[in-house]
């Protein structure tokens, strides 16, 4: 398979799996991974998602040799594009739970366009990302143009995507584009131990703050508090709250249960 799934207890660990050509997207792969994200969003079970890649790299973006073929933008000209397989890299689509890159070598092109939808970035320090498809007369449709100057300073955006060079790791971490650097091969144990983390926390508030994240982004302040505190409300009223703050005092972990 081009992409394998596999749950840990709360965790679904999403795999992109073609090594031999550094993990370029299929379509088989990304149909994989759409399936993926409906499993994360409708199984009350996975409460957070880990992507990562196999054999030491993330994603080197959309298959190049593939693209040999037929002219790449013949499915526009018909209008036979199928846009629906871009939810593969949740360009336009947010999951309601939490997503966590896990990243080792290459993560560029798509690989770098993908990681913008996550919500927590880990890397090994030989990675390396970037925006390249201008290299190849090509237009990041990932999502890139809009979602990277949101995400970073709008003169280190601009240059990324107009130069679409490759930075490493510590660059990466220098503009924020990712948040943890360690030492090559551990990047999935530290998603593991970060997913770890959210997973123990009450599963309403988690998916609560994220969704005020995602709902509020680009908002005026006043018109986001209003959409804060509707979703927020909602948590202070469940059974979890009321849980949390006991198991504080009795000293013991909380038992939440998503009520
Ligand atoms: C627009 C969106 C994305 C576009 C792209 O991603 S363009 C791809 C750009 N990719 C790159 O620039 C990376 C190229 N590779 C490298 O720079 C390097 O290989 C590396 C840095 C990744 C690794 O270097 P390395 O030294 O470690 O290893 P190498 O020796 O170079 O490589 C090893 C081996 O791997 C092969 N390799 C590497 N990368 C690739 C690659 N990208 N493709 C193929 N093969 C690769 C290399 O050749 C070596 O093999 P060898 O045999 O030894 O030569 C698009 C993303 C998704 C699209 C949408 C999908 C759904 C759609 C359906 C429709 O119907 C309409 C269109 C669309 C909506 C579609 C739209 C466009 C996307 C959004």
């Amino acid at each position: 398979m081009d992409a394998l799934v596999e749950q840990r207890g709360p965790i679904l660990i999403v795999t992109m799996n073609r090594p031999r050509v550094r993990n370029a997207l299929s379509a088989e792969m990304m149909a994989v991974m759409r399936d993926a994200w409906d499993r994360v969003d409708t199984d009350p079970g996975i409460r957070v998602a880990i992507l990562t890649g196999a054999g030491g790299a993330f994603c080197a973006g959309a298959d190049l040799r593939a693209m040999t073929g037929d002219h790449p933008g013949d499915g526009f000209r018909t209008g036979g594009a199928d846009l629906s397989r871009i939810d593969a890299l949740l360009k336009g689509r947010r999951l309601t739970k939490p997503l966590i890159a896990a990243v080792e070598g290459p993560a560029v092109a798509g690989g770098t366009e993908i990681l913008q939808a996550t919500d927590v970035r880990v890397a090994g320090e030989s990675a390396r990302f970037g925006v390249s498809e201008a290299r190849w007369g090509l237009f990041p449709l990932g999502g890139s143009a809009v979602r990277l100057p949101r995400q970073l300073p709008y003169t280190v955006a601009a240059e990324l995507l107009l130069t679409g060079r490759h930075i490493t790791a510590l660059e990466a971490l220098a503009m924020g584009l990712i948040g943890h650097v360690v030492p090559d091969g551990e990047a999935l144990t530290k998603a593991l131990e970060i997913a770890g983390t959210i997973a123990a926390n009450g599963p309403l508030a988690v998916q609560a703050i994220l969704r005020t994240i995602r709902e509020t982004e680009g908002l005026a302040e006043t018109d986001a508090f209003a959409v804060e505190s509707r979703i927020g409300m909602r948590v202070f009223t469940s059974d979890d709250a009321k849980e949390g703050p006991r198991a504080f005092v009795e000293k013991r972990k909380p038992q939440f249960k998503g009520l």
